[in-house]
């Protein structure tokens, strides 16, 4: 069985070398969708029998892990020095530092990296992250899979 839920959050960037408008600071409303599969708990008196894991708790860890850290910040990439160097200048500026350019494709990649560790299978259900589905608009996404 597979569930997925969706969280969304602001956040700015740009792709230094873009042959075209991104390579201008702006900025998206993502929206990042989490896949997880395993088995259904059957425990009855359980807060979470008949599910895979509770959409709530689900969204809970992504929230923590990714898109509190992210929300309202602005995605750097680390070699991207004028920019670096401007956001340094800002005081108590929200900026993170990718090792990667700050495309869908890395984004996904990262928080699914960051995610796979989090959600743990307690039950002894096989639950694991099949997917991270990053959103950089309504119409392209980047799929980081198992
Ligand atoms: N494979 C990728 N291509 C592009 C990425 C990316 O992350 N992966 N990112 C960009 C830019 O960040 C840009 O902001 C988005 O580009 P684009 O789709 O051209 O933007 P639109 O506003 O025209 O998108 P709509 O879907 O029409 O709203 C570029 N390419
Ligand atoms: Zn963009």
């Amino acid at each position: 069985m597979q569930i997925t839920t969706r969280l969304e959050f602001d956040a700015g960037h740009r792709i230094p070398h873009h042959k075209s408008q991104c390579r201008n600071l702006h900025g998206h409303r993502y929206a990042m969708e989490i896949t997880l599969s395993g088995n259904i708990i059957e425990l009855d008196g359980a807060s979470d029998n008949g599910m895979v894991m509770d959409f709530s708790d689900v969204k809970a860890i992504a929230k923590r892990c990714v898109v509190d850290v992210w929300d309202h910040a602005f995605l750097v990439y680390k070699d991207d020095t004028v920019v670096l160097e401007f956001l340094r200048s800002l005081p108590d500026h929200k900026t993170v530092i990718f090792n990667q350019v700050p495309t869908a494709e890395n984004m996904a990649a990262e928080a699914f990296r960051i995610l796979k560790a989090e959600y743990h299978d307690t039950y002894g259900t096989q639950l694991q992250l099949e997917r991270v589905r990053l959103y950089e608009t309504p119409n392209s996404w980047a799929d980081a899979l198992s």
